[in-house]
């Protein structure tokens, strides 16, 4: 919809040219007068120049606005006003009966209107004569004058540069609506005293453009301004005008003139964009409430009219105003939108993308932090047993938890580590049963990670062992408080000072003993002394402040790992934080796991397990290491994608590990084709926790031998199958079965195959069997054993030959076995004894003491006093 120019100007009351150089000031592209221009323009141009007759429509919230543009108009046009008050024939001023700020023109001021259209004309005529004329005097004496001109025209100026600059005392022959009643602002001498008086004068973008023809000598301001007619006081108006005017609009629709040329100059002391509102609003705002908005940019138009809660066009007519041209879906620039909302008393909060995201990245960093503080609670302690071999560690957590486990294991020494809840005064404490034997040195040292606190056992009558001071070491080195307990009190021999001064020696003194360490005598076996040690473990962890928080998401630690028959991989877990719940999803390294079920220390089905509880849980895609910690995930496909991506990283580490190339010395090779000599016994591992894996191959990793190599080249948790039949089968490999059954069919099969299956319950045979295996691929040592030896008495020379006559010294001489003949150190001859007489008769054998014929091969110089060995080489097992 639009509407021509003719048909506007007779609505506001405007001559068609004037109104059409007016907008072709503004950049309107318009041609004649028949040209036309949209509603929108159009609505803001009737708000700008209506008529009188308009003004006094009643008031609403579009007419306010109006009558606000011309208030702004009437700011302009201040001086005009100031003589209009001061002419003593000025019409009286109906304010009484109007709201303050709205104007209307009378017929007086439609004349006046139009003589002051005419002598603008007239000015604007005889600025340009002055200002060609200046131009051709300037050319003129610059011609005259040998040295360019450089006479700094602003500062010679007696106006201020920056008036100077913008001054346009030419411009102004625009009909302005004069107000007849508006005190406040018609006292306002000019914008300039505006802007300062608003709050917010202009936007930084606007004092941002550069300023117009600020650096042109070609426009000595001082000269048109004397030979113009004198202009209206705003005219000279200042700063504000030059700064104000450029536009600060970005609408793509709006092309953004350059500095401003003479037509659009003749525009420029419009009101100042925003001072005059703001001024007003300033005033009237005072006491009404400032409202806070959020815009995302860009800022449209017409999103921001609907966040200011202004019709569009009203705020179109508003940005209009400020020199540019605005449409619906037009940009404004933030600063102009800032100052613009200001106007209407709101604080327009801009939120740009990348600094709300950081907001809410910094957020939720500094939220779990606090949600993490207000959720700790007390957690029950973790509790470790270790100690020496047989110093009573299962015992003591046998009697702590009224179950005979002792009996139930194999050879009487625990294998792998199990998790225990026990409850003392309606309080509980995790144990750890964590295994003492050498080969679980590694899972030991898990154990004591895992732990807040170590009970060590120590014997009394045994005192401080190795393995107590390893397992020292390991607490020690996991930072975890430390409790002794001294067992076996009831042996006789016991000797719990012994003990005492021991720990003295390494510095961990009893408490008793002036030291630190709560040290408790016990006897597993009687059950004394059990109360006080569970008491000093509630102690030390209240010292310790244990704490959890049982809403988080939850992770924690792999105790223990095996195949259930019937249940697939189980894995015994610790919850270190948060609560763990049936329909979890999990991630372990390359495991992961949907908790299908979840059973206590007791084997009763449990469906929450809050920190520090040790619970069993079913639904592992595969057995989890011992020692690796565990976390949830946000369902079972980002589990199994978390175990994947960690399949694929470690699959890259180690292909590139495997590529690097690697600097091999000379020795380095000889010991590499060596090692390709060497024979392998290669060995299929299968245990019953994967726990015990690791045990076995700690044993079978610590056999070293420079002859034999070892190979573990599989090592899984579960029975022997009849798949690891066929790869011992392809791979010449051995099957060894530890404490695990073989499955149906699998021992004809191995026959079948000729695969050899060794199984064990216990690991020192285990060892020791290896061992022997790996010694029989080796070449058996031969080894001499002597028979017996005769002493050369007599030669008797034959016509075959020589015969010794012989003494037999020791043992026997046997017909047929190898002998050699020994002549004071030397060998004289070796061979086999081919005759042997008793007498004149064949003898197989002669016994010591006696005397017989001896005949080596056919060698004939024997000598009295010669001897005579007979041996036979045996082969034996060479060792490694
Ligand atoms: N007299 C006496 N014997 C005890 C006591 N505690 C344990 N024993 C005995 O010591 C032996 C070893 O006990 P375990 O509890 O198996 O020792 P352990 O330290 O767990 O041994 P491993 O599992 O091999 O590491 C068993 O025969 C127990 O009966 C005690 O307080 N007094």
């Amino acid at each position: 919809m639009s509407i021509r120019i003719h048909e506007l100007a007779k609505k506001i009351g405007m001559d068609n040219k004037q109104l059409l150089k007016l907008l072709q000031g503004r950049n309107f592209e318009v041609k004649s007068v028949s040209s036309s221009i949209d509603n929108i323009s159009a609505d803001a141009l009737v708000a700008e120049f209506a008529k009188p007759e308009d003004a006094s429509a009643p008031q609403d919230a579009e007419t306010a606005v109006k009558t606000s543009a011309r208030s702004k108009a009437a700011a302009e046009t201040a001086s005009s006003e100031s003589e209009a008050a001061s002419t003593p024939g000025a019409p009286a001023t109906p304010t009484v009966n109007l709201p303050a700020g709205v104007f209307v023109k009378t017929p007086e001021d439609i004349a006046r209107e139009k003589a002051e259209k005419a002598a603008a004309a007239e000015a604007e005529a005889a600025a340009l004569a002055a200002e060609k004329a200046a131009t051709r005097a300037q050319a003129e004496a610059a011609a005259r004058e040998p040295k360019p001109v450089a006479t700094p025209p602003p500062a010679a100026a007696p106006v201020a540069p920056s008036a100077a600059v913008s001054a346009p005392p030419k411009l102004p022959p625009l009909p302005k609506p004069v107000p007849r009643a508006a005190p406040s602002i018609a006292a306002k001498p000019s914008a300039t005293s505006t802007a300062s008086a608003a709050p917010l004068s202009v936007p930084p973008v606007l004092g941002a453009r550069p300023p117009v023809k600020e650096s042109s000598p070609a426009q000595p301001p001082v000269k048109p301004a004397a030979s113009a007619p004198p202009p209206p006081p705003v005219l000279s108006a200042p700063p504000s005008i030059a700064t104000t005017a450029p536009r600060p609009i970005t609408g793509a629709a709006a092309p953004v003139p350059p500095p401003l040329p003479p037509v659009a100059g003749a525009f420029a002391p419009k009101p100042p964009p925003i001072a005059a509102p703001l001024a007003a609003a300033a005033s009237s705002s005072d006491d009404q409430e400032i409202k806070h908005i959020q815009l995302k940019p860009p800022i449209i138009v017409r999103d921001f009219a609907a966040a200011l809660g202004l019709k569009p066009f009203k705020l179109i007519s508003e940005l209009n105003q400020q020199g540019g041209f605005a449409s619906m879906n037009s940009t404004i620039e933030e600063a102009v939108a800032i100052a613009v909302a200001e106007n209407h008393n709101f604080i327009l909060e801009i939120k740009h993308r990348g600094e709300a995201a950081e907001k809410k990245v910094v957020q939720e960093k500094a939220d779990p932090e606090e949600e993490e503080k207000r959720n700790l609670e007390s957690r029950p302690p973790v509790v470790c047993i270790l100690g020496h071999v047989d110093h009573g560690k299962t015992s003591l957590l046998d009697r702590i938890r009224s179950a005979n486990v002792v009996s139930g294991e194999a050879g009487g020494i625990t294998q792998h580590i199990g998790a225990y809840q026990v409850e003392k005064e309606g309080r509980k404490i995790t144990f750890l049963d964590t295994p003492g034997h050498a080969a679980f040195t590694k899972m030991r040292a898990r154990g004591a990670h895992v732990t807040d606190i170590a009970v060590l056992v120590v014997a009394a009558d045994d005192g401080f062992m190795p393995q107590t001071d390893e397992a020292l070491k390991h607490a020690q080195k996991a930072g975890v408080s430390l409790i002794v307990a001294i067992n076996k009190t009831d042996v006789k021999g016991a000797n719990i000072d012994q003990v005492k001064t021991q720990m003295q020696q390494r510095n961990i003194a009893a408490e008793d003993w002036g030291g630190e360490t709560i040290t408790v005598p016990v006897s597993a076996l009687k059950g004394e002394g059990i109360d006080t040690l569970l008491e000093m473990i509630l102690l030390q962890a209240d010292m310790l402040e244990l704490k959890a928080n049982p809403k988080a998401e939850a992770s924690g630690i792999i105790v223990e790992s095996e195949i259930d028959f019937g249940r697939g991989p189980m894995a015994t877990v610790i919850v270190q934080r948060g609560t763990l719940k049936v329909g979890d999803a999990l991630v372990c390294g390359t495991h992961y796991a949907r908790v299908r079920a979840m059973f206590d220390d007791q084997g009763r089905n449990i469906k929450a397990a809050p920190p520090s509880t040790p619970v069993r849980i079913i639904g592992w895609s595969s057995t989890p290491d011992s020692g690796a910690t565990f976390r949830t995930a946000k369902n079972a496909r980002d589990a199994e994608d978390q175990a994947e991506t960690e399949r694929l990283r470690i699959r890259q580490v180690a292909t590139r590990a495997a590529s690097a190339p690697k600097e091999v010395s000379v020795d380095q090779l000889f010991a590499n084709i060596a090692a390709t000599q060497a024979r392998t016994l290669k060995v299929i591992l299968k245990t019953d926790v994967f726990g015990s894996t690791e045990a076995v191959r700690n044993v079978l990793e610590s056999i070293k031998s420079d002859k034999v190599q070892l190979d573990i080249i599989a090592a899984e948790v579960g029975l022997v199958t009849k798949n690891d039949v066929l790869m011992a089968s392809a791979a010449k490999a051995l099957v060894i079965g530890f404490n695990t059954k073989l499955e149906n069919g699998v021992t004809s099969m191995a026959k079948h195959h000729g695969v050899r299956i060794e199984s064990f319950e216990l690991i020192y045979e285990l060892g020791d069997k290896v061992r022997e295996l790996m010694a029989d691929l080796l070449d058996p040592d031969l080894k001499e054993i002597k028979l017996g030896g005769a002493e050369v008495r007599q030669v008797f020379e034959l016509g075959k030959g020589a015969v010794a006559g012989c003494l037999v010294t020791d043992g026997k001489i046997t017909r047929n076995v190898l002998a050699r003949l020994r002549r004071k150190k030397g060998i004289v001859h070796e061979g086999r004894v081919s005759t042997l007489k008793r007498f004149k008769d064949d003898a197989n054998e002669v016994r010591a003491g006696l005397e017989c014929g001896i005949k080596l091969d056919d060698f004939n110089g024997y000598e009295v006093g010669d001897l005579i060995e007979c041996y036979e080489v045996q082969k034996v097992r060479a060792s490694l």
